[in-house]
């Protein structure tokens, strides 16, 4: 079937950018470990950040605290674990978590049934859970399974798939909640919304932003609610430059003309 989605528009100012992390900013990897953003990515994104007076977050299904390491030396505002944890502009943190009972006894039953399933891996996260199946992809239904038994019986609970992975989270959390978090503040309030993401947990940002006539950009194949799409990792890096150059120059100009104007009106 041929793609309907072109890449994405040549954009104007007045942004606020939101990146997903995995399968986005950095190429997916056999462990989330071994995944990194090459510095020079890092820097086009801090440039733009700045830019934007600081409207430029990173929304992912990681933890606020690897998404700093992952982003270091910079800070950005930050979504983790898919919006449970927020950072907003001026370093306060919005927290959703679970009581302390149910999270130890989620984190023994699946460390006990992951034991039993070789290869999968179980990546705890605070209030959430990742049942990995990378490694094991002859147990894909049996993760499946063991998940959504846990979250129909709970109403706290909900399902989060992603890519060679099923996630337990906090009912009623996901990243559109958190980017309509960030959109109601400074500075990303009256900016208009883009966000490129890969994933399924990503399409609940492109409906929200699909909503406030933003930009959403799909990476990857797939079936999507964005309206353009990157073709790859190494495409959204080429596009984060060149917005980034794009910006620099339209600065430029603006501060030309600026100067100019104001040359004209003294003469
Ligand atoms: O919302 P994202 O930033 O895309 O994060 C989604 C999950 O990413 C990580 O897992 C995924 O990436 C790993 C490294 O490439 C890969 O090995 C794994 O199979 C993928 O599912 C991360 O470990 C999860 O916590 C994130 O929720």
């Amino acid at each position: 079937m041929a793609d309907t989605l072109a890449v994405p528009p040549v954009l104007s100012e007045n942004l606020a950018f939101f990146f997903d992390l995995d399968g986005t900013l950095a190429e997916i990897k056999p462990h989330p470990d071994q995944v990194a953003v090459p510095a020079d990515v890092l820097r086009a994104l801090h440039q733009l950040s700045e830019m934007n007076q600081g409207a430029l977050a990173l929304i992912s299904g990681r933890s606020m605290a690897e998404l700093d390491a992952l982003a270091r030396p910079y800070r950005f505002p930050l979504a983790g674990v898919h919006g449970a944890e927020r950072r907003d502009i001026h370093g306060n943190t919005h927290i959703v978590t679970l009581p302390e009972a149910l999270i130890k006894s989620l984190h023994a039953r699946l460390s006990t049934a992951l034991s039993m399933l070789p290869g999968t891996e179980l990546e705890p996260k605070g209030m959430a859970f990742a049942l990995h199946y990378r490694q094991a992809p002859e147990h894909e239904q049996a993760i499946i399974s063991l998940a959504q038994s846990i979250v129909e019986a709970s109403d706290r609970l909900a399902l989060q798939p992603g890519k060679c992975v099923v996630e337990i989270k906090p009912r009623g959390i996901n990243k559109g909640e958190a980017l309509v978090a960030f959109m109601a503040e400074a500075p990303f309030k009256g900016r208009t919304p883009v966000f490129v993401g890969d994933d399924l947990t990503d399409e609940y940002g492109f409906n929200v932003v699909n909503e406030a006539g933003g930009v959403s950009i799909k990476v990857g194949l797939g079936e999507t609610a964005a309206k353009w799409r990157l073709a790859s990792v190494a495409s959204v890096w080429q596009w984060i430059t060149e917005v980034a150059n794009q910006q620099q120059q339209q600065i430029a100009n603006n501060n030309r003309r600026n100067h100019y104007g104001s040359l004209s009106r003294s003469i």
